[in-house]
């Protein structure tokens, strides 16, 4: 569902050397897999998520997401292309004057979903993630993992097919962290594909998904259930 053929990405510098971010990386992640994606930092990481997002181009090689090919799409193809995806940040991104509801209501409004679907989705999704309660709070009188199930539940509301998460336990405690995981890991047995970036070991370690390791923009590693790579 998602593949990655030879793809490489080069960040143009032009008053410093260029920086090859991605080198020559071919993958398979398949419908419905929870897949890790560690490794240093600088390795590529962040750049393999938004290659997918179709934030930046790659420079050269292919990538299919389902039976689309990303890699020509036309600029005015990719607001519906991303409408297939959920993200999910690791500084949560959301509308600080805007309530919990609305933060939601809002990643639909921007997709133009009628209001009776809005009105019935967005408490499935609050409830989903745990803040039905919390539905009128601003996101400043929320903790850091209430304000990240907020963002996930703003990444679910649109039935996205691929949950990417760019760090998204990187501020949080333990126990915060654990619970968003548990959470990521529910919504992937509801079928939507994950793909999550993380420096946590315990967590990885804990997790026993698919872990595929990254240096210096190559994968040095892709275990299946297994623990995080020992590649440094
Ligand atoms: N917009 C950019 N312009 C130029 N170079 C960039 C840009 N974004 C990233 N890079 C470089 O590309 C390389 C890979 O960066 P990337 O952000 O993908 O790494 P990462 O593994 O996500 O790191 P981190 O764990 O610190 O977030 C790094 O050397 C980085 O400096």
């Amino acid at each position: 569902m998602i593949e990655f053929d030879h793809v490489c990405k080069t960040y143009d510098r032009s008053t410093d050397r260029e920086t090859k971010a991605v080198r020559d990386i071919s993958l398979k992640i398949e419908k419905g897999e929870f897949v890790f994606i560690v490794g240093n930092s600088g390795s590529g990481k962040t750049t393999l998520i938004r290659l997918l997002l179709k934030e930046i181009d790659a420079t050269s090689g292919n990538i299919r997401v389902g039976d689309t090919d990303i890699t020509g799409m036309k600029r005015k193809m990719i607001p519906r292309y991303r409408r297939r995806l959920g993200v999910v940040f690791q500084d949560f991104r959301l509308l600080k004057d805007k309530n919990v509801y609305e933060n939601v209501a809002f990643a639909q409004r921007v997709v133009v979903t009628p209001i009776r679907e809005i009105r019935k989705r967005v408490p499935e999704v609050l409830s989903m993630v745990g803040l039905s309660s919390k539905y009128k709070s601003l996101p400043s009188q929320l903790s850091g993992g209430e304000q990240q199930r907020v963002a996930i539940a703003r990444a679910l509301v649109n039935r996205p097919e691929i949950l990417l998460a760019d760090e998204p336990t990187g501020n949080m405690d333990p126990g915060n962290a654990w619970q968003i995981m548990k959470l990521l890991e529910e919504i992937n047995r509801m079928g939507t594909t994950v793909v999550v970036v993380t420096h946590s070991k315990e967590i990885v370690d804990r997790m026993k998904k698919r872990v595929i390791t990254m240096k210096h923009g190559v994968i040095v590693n892709d275990k299946e259930e297994s623990g995080y790579g020992n590649e440094d």
